[in-house]
């Protein structure tokens, strides 16, 4: 079904439409509040803002990164015309070049997202799940496991971007429309070696850790190797910083799995990886050999989030009820996807929850961030 439509925001009740009118500008505008940045970079914001509304995608000269991916083709071209995967890749790459975070200079390496991302660790949600930890261990070994699977799943409804459009943190009507968690646990209970691909910092990466933690801790895996984004990207998105902020709040707030992933990390149990890849505006299926290499050596490869899932799966609008095992024959190794419902993309639905989803709901469910799933391919 590889020729299933690519998604495009090109119809303005689109979902990907509204990303591209309302939450590109909307970020913009975030970030010009976040940093007291010169005047140099506040005209290439205000150039960006105004592309990203009506303008055209513009590359620039001294970016080699468009020339890498093979994007600088949609210059000149309306950002709701371009696949959604690549315009929104682009507009991230852009947002990074007005800053200055490439340019040597004063501002390069300057994560216009560190403040959002800072603030998320401090939240009574984060402490929630700390505290929740103490209660979690008085639980038969299999629950324990299966809780953490479930707090790394939720905790990718905390992603900024989303949370831009959407204000309101809607507890009703969660649920799962695909449930592999058995057969996950299974997976996990008999793997040495684990690649967690993650998606968000702050209040997905510290339950992220956690699970990390519990099975390096409980002996269940040998290693775990952290795949993380080599620069900012999609707002929240993990990078090493955002991973050693993490760790540095689980030890400032004396919880034992903080200093376990501190002496983990310097021991190499667990491992850190910034793959230029991460953040390239391509699915899974093209990605190059290293990577494909590093995750075939790995027992299991857990990829967290939306945006992982939309590049594992391909972002098309197949239908609902393709298989996922079909759709990810491709990947080199067992892999699961941990992800909640935050864009068009789905496969792997049996068709009663797909019919039951659109009765219910129509289209919102795709979108809403109430639904969430796991899927293994063993
Ligand atoms: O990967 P994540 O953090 O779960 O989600 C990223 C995300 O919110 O960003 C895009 C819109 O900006 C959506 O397609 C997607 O749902």
């Amino acid at each position: 079904m590889s020729d299933a439509p690519v998604i495009r925001g090109t119809d303005p009740h689109s979902f990907p439409h509204s990303v591209l009118a309302e939450r590109h500008p909307a970020l913009i505008r975030k970030v010009q509040g976040a940093f007291p940045y010169g005047p140099e970079q506040r005209r290439a914001l205000e150039e960006l803002l105004k592309s990203a509304v009506d303008g055209v995608v513009e590359p620039p000269d001294d970016d080699e990164w468009w020339d890498t991916w093979d994007v600088r083709r949609y210059a000149g071209r309306s950002w709701f015309d371009l696949p959604f995967l690549a315009a929104e890749s682009c507009f991230y790459r852009r947002l990074l070049h007005a800053v200055g975070y490439f340019r040597p200079g004063p501002w390069q390496g300057v994560d216009p997202f560190r403040p959002f991302k800072l603030a998320e660790l401090d939240t009574p949600e984060a402490a929630a799940e700390l505290t929740a930890l103490d209660a979690l261990a008085e639980q038969p070994p299999r629950e324990q496991l299966r809780a953490l699977l479930h707090g790394s799943l939720w905790g990718n409804r905390a992603d900024l971007g989303f949370r831009i459009q959407s204000a309101e943190e809607t507890e009703t009507a969660s649920q799962l429309v695909a449930d592999d968690t058995e057969q996950l646990t299974s997976l996990l209970l008999g793997a040495d070696v684990l690649c967690l691909v993650a998606d968000n910092a702050g209040r997905e990466l510290i339950p992220d850790l956690l699970l990390i933690d519990h099975l390096l801790a409980h002996g269940l895996i040998d290693r775990a190797v952290l795949h993380l984004k080599p620069y900012p990207y999609f707002v929240s998105d993990a990078t090493t910083a955002d991973t050693l902020d993490a760790v540095r709040h689980l030890v400032a707030a004396e919880a034992a799995a903080g200093h376990r992933l501190w002496s983990a990390l310097s021991d190499g149990r667990l491992a850190l990886r910034a793959h230029p890849f991460s953040c390239a505006p391509l699915p899974y299926a093209d990605m190059p050999d290293d990577l494909r290499e590093e995750f075939a050596s790995a027992d299991l490869t857990v990829l967290k989030g939306d945006l992982n899932y939309r590049r594992l799966v391909g972002d098309r609008l197949r239908p609902p009820t393709t298989p996922f095992a079909s759709t990810t024959a491709y990947f080199p190794g067992p892999v699961a996807a941990l992800r909640t419902l935050k864009s068009d993309v789905i496969v792997g639905l049996a068709e009663k929850t797909e019919d039951a989803l659109v009765k219910a709901e129509g289209r919102r469910w795709r979108t809403s961030g109430t639904h969430a799933l796991i899927q293994v391919r063993p």
